[in-house]
């Protein structure tokens, strides 16, 4: 189909992870095209968050129940049943996605559903990769960001995984060497440890998570060195396969052997392979797509969300970017006047890494906050110092806050420990809302012996500190 015979709708979206959030009823009745060249639902629902956290609680389990005598119950973990891990998981999770394409392609009147790459051909005009092309009003560039893959390994011809397929080993392996030590290698890691599974890690820094605040870093790389066989400050210098599976080679040439092989080494956005140029849509040396405060990209009536645009690649991130620009779409964004347009709000970013143990943070690392020029006050306090934390038996986890002396202003938090994500929570709350360190820490109760008690003497740390 030609170019010239293109169909016209009022709204086309590029991808259905968190693109295909915005259309909620103030759509209805409008002509919109989604276009998806993969599995319907994008990384989230089927590659990424949940059945990892899903994976990861089943992890928890196991662990718990190798960790149960220290608490004076004796048990063991029989057998890991792996198959039936992999079904409860994925059991739950392709009837959604399939769902959610019917509803798209079937239910959803006025929606077509373009299943195939699409790619710019000229002014918000899109060749859906299905033999059509079409043109729209305003078009959501959601496209998200893939897996990369060092040359050494894709030239190799070894076999290896990535996030998008590790999840659906058939077996166990007895043993993963996991090159990358941020996000994704910390997850799995975990995952497979509790699995039963020998874990070599092969890290070019010097610590792993080295994104993170250096005490929880630090504190991280400990605690992984001592459980699974680390590999830091290395690079890959080849990869071969074994008899038994693979032998990665490295820069020292030392090699670490094992039965299978994930690559976590970051994510590129899709940005680069969508033909922007033919639609004015600017990317940056990244290769994100270029957006300003009210997810507008370079190019009129076209915005752009989520990991092809964002430094964050965090769902919750892509989620909040999906409803600027559904509430956007609804205005006229191009019209020259801002007054009516909603703005992105990246100033308390909170992630999560559900590794072993969990880690969470919001708001600036102490180096940050230093660098920055602010006076801080710092306090790490450790679970093992409040009541709930001796409970646990606990002798991993800390939480480290931040504030700027003068006004007790939080400038950051940082967990590392059991539930780290659900008692960072309220801390995201408070400087979202601008309360400070002191109002937090004595205007409320703490639930006596709770384990927020944790957050409660780190706050009280930091103010006397
Ligand atoms: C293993 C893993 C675990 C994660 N865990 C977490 C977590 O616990 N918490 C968290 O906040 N974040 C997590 N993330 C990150 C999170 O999944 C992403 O930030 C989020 O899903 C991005 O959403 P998106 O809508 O931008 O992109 P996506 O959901 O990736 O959607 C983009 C869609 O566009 C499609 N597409 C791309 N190019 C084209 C094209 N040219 N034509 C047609 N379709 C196209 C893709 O097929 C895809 O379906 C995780 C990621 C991974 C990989
Ligand atoms: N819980 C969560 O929110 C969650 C979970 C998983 C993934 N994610 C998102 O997905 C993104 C991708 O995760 P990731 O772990 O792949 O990326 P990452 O950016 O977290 O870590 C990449 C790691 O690979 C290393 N690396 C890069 N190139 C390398 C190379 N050529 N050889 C060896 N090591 C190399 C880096 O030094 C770093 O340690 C993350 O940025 C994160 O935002 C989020």
């Amino acid at each position: 189909m030609s170019v010239a015979e293109a169909e016209h709708f009022e709204l086309a979206i590029i991808g259905s992870g968190s693109g295909n959030t915005i259309l909620t009823k103030q759509f209805a009745g409008k002509k919109v095209a989604i276009l998806e060249q993969g599995t319907f639902g994008g990384t989230c629902i089927n590659v990424g968050c949940i059945p990892t956290k899903m994976f990861v609680y089943a992890a928890e389990v196991a662990r718990t129940v190798r960790h149960a005598s220290k608490f004076g119950v004796d048990a063991h973990v029989d057998k890991i049943r792996w198959s039936d891990i992999v079904d409860r998981v994925f059991g739950r999770i392709d009837p959604i996605s399939a769902d959610a394409e019917d509803f798209r392609r079937s239910r959803t009147p006025g929606t077509t559903l373009f299943s195939g790459h699409a790619e710019f051909v000229g002014p918000r005009t899109i060749d859906t990769g299905t033999g059509r092309v079409i043109t729209a009003d305003q078009v959501v560039i959601a496209a998200g960001s893939r897996a990369n893959v060092p040359a050494e390994v894709a030239s190799s011809g070894v076999e290896f995984h990535t996030s998008d397929d590790i999840m659906r080993l058939p077996e166990l392996p007895e043993s993963l060497v996991i090159i990358g030590g941020g996000y994704i290698a910390a997850e799995f890691a975990g995952i497979f440890s509790a699995l039963g599974v020998s874990i070599s890690i092969v890290a070019r820094g010097e610590k792993l998570l080295r994104h993170l605040d250096q005490d929880i870093s630090e504190q991280f790389t400990t605690l992984a060195q001592a459980k699974w066989d680390v590999h830091l400050g290395r690079t890959l210098a080849a990869v071969h396969k074994t008899e038994s599976g693979v032998s990665v080679e490295l820069d020292d040439g030392s090699r670490v052997d094992g039965s299978a092989l994930l690559v976590a080494v970051g994510r590129t956005p899709n940005g680069d392979r969508l033909n922007v140029a033919a639609t004015g849509v600017e990317l940056d040396n990244d290769g994100r797509v270029v957006v300003d405060e009210f997810q507008r990209t370079t190019a009129d009536g076209i915005f752009a969300l989520g990991d092809v645009s964002s430094p964050y690649l965090l769902k919750h991130v892509a989620n909040h970017e999906a409803r600027v620009v559904r509430d956007n779409l609804l205005r006229n964004a191009w019209s020259g006047s801002t007054d009516e347009l909603v703005r992105t709000d990246h100033r308390f970013v909170p992630a999560a890494v559900f590794t072993d143990p969990q880690i969470a943070d919001v708001g600036l690392t102490e180096e940050d906050a230093r660098a920055a020029g602010h006076d801080v006050a710092v306090h790490v306090h450790t679970y093992a110092d409040v009541a709930y934390g001796w409970a646990m038996e606990d002798e991993e986890g800390l939480c480290k806050i931040i504030l700027e002396r003068g006004t007790k202003r939080i400038l950051g938090a940082h967990i590392i420990g059991a539930q780290a994500s659900t008692l960072l929570q309220p801390i995201v709350q408070a400087m979202q809302f601008g309360l400070d360190a002191r109002t937090m820490a004595r205007g409320q109760y703490w639930i006596h012996p709770g384990l927020p008690e944790v957050v409660e003497n780190a706050l009280l740390g930091a103010l006397r500190a």
